[in-house]
């Protein structure tokens, strides 16, 4: 099996280092989009700006510029990038006869300048407007890349409306220190990777304030119920909510250290500012750029998410973290649903 992966970042090297590490009919290919970044990589055989101190297995190559040749020969493509080049690498992807995945978890971000009440897409709805006819799919679920690059216990998602491409997801990654599980709603587990990065702002900010662990547990407890609400309005199952990309990938993000959005929300409550936060981490933090996305699904469709809302107001410079409390606490009882 060839395996090409997009995308050299934590994430997409991560995958690639556990796809070539195991299997002894494979080869993976690594694209990177910088020179000096493939470079790097080829002479240390490995990756130390985004994964330091792993080893690259002999079946991953690093590669760098056209990248189409490789793809053509491929068994399995999988989009490593972040959220915001998606819909440019579908653009270029959409004749390919390859079945491709992407990894990344997010909503597009709503342009600077956009109209009131414009939003931005899941990631399989970008595909069905720009490679409609590409054969596609998303692997998620709970997994800090660091984990999964130094063959610690991990189990995965492969979601696609494609059972073959969520078959070649399992062939190409499950096996060693991966699960890889099949769920053919794609919808709920995209809404689960996007919002659970959204509700870890949240959680972060919560601990950075030290407002205590049963604060902490409310917000994961009602985070994925406005999770849950928002995915089922948009057409996703309830029950992969209870799965590995809706509570897993929930109490990943939202307790464990090694998370990005978690981290910004720790750095808010430091009294940081978003600019401040976001340079800070030397990765991305898709909450950053999906919540208000997230948010203007939830309203069109008239789904409530007041953790959401407050994390918008939040980066949005509307209220301060101490605000963001008061807004949470000060709502009218509810009954629990
Ligand atoms: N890091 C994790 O633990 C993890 C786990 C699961 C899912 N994800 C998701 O995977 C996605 C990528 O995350 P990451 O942690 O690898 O990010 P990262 O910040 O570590 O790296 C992003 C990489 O994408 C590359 N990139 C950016 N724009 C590109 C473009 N137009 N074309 C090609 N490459 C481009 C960058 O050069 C960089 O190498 C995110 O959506 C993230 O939510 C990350
Ligand atoms: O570091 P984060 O917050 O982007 O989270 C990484 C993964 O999505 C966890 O599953």
């Amino acid at each position: 099996m060839k395996i090409v992966v997009i995308g050299a970042g934590a994430w997409g090297t991560a995958l690639a280092i556990s796809a070539a590490a195991h299997g002894e009919d494979r080869s993976v290919v690594l694209w990177a989009r910088d020179a000096a970044q493939a470079q790097a990589m080829q002479a240390e055989r490995a990756n130390s700006r985004y994964l330091q101190g792993v080893r690259f297995p002999a079946a991953l190559a690093v590669v760098h510029g056209d990248v189409m040749g490789h793809v053509h020969a491929a068994d399995l493509v999988v989009l490593g990038t972040p959220m915001a080049a998606l819909r440019e690498w579908l653009g270029r992807l959409k004749d390919c006869a390859v079945p491709v995945a992407w990894l990344c978890k997010g909503f597009e971000a709503v342009p600077p300048g956009a109209p009131a009440g414009a939003y931005g897409l899941m990631a399989h709805e970008i595909c069905q407007q720009v490679a409609p006819g590409l054969r596609s799919g998303v692997l998620s679920g709970p997994s800090f890349a660091a984990e999964v690059a130094r063959q610690q216990p991990t189990a995965l998602v492969a979601a696609s409306q494609h059972a073959q491409v969520t078959e070649q997801l399992v062939t190409a990654f499950h096996g060693g220190a991966l699960r890889v599980y099949a769920n053919s709603d794609i919808v709920g587990v995209e809404v689960g990777g996007a919002v659970k990065n959204v509700l870890a702002i949240a959680t972060g900010l919560c601990d950075g304030l030290q407002l205590g662990l049963n604060a902490r547990a409310a917000l994961v407890t009602r985070g994925l119920a406005e999770m849950t609400r928002l995915g089922v309005a948009l057409g996703a199952r309830t029950e992969t909510f209870m799965g590995l990309s809706g509570l897993g990938d929930l109490v990943l993000t939202a307790t464990g250290d090694l998370s990005r959005n978690r981290k910004v929300g720790l750095l808010l409550a430091q009294g940081r500012t978003l600019e401040q936060a976001v340079a800070s981490l030397g990765h991305v933090a898709e909450g950053v750029y999906s919540a208000r996305t997230v948010l203007a699904r939830a309203r069109l469709l008239q789904v409530e998410m007041p953790i959401a809302e407050t994390v918008v107001d939040l980066l949005d410079g509307r209220i301060t973290a101490a605000q963001a409390v008061e807004h949470l606490m000060g709502r009218d009882p509810k009954p629990e649903s």
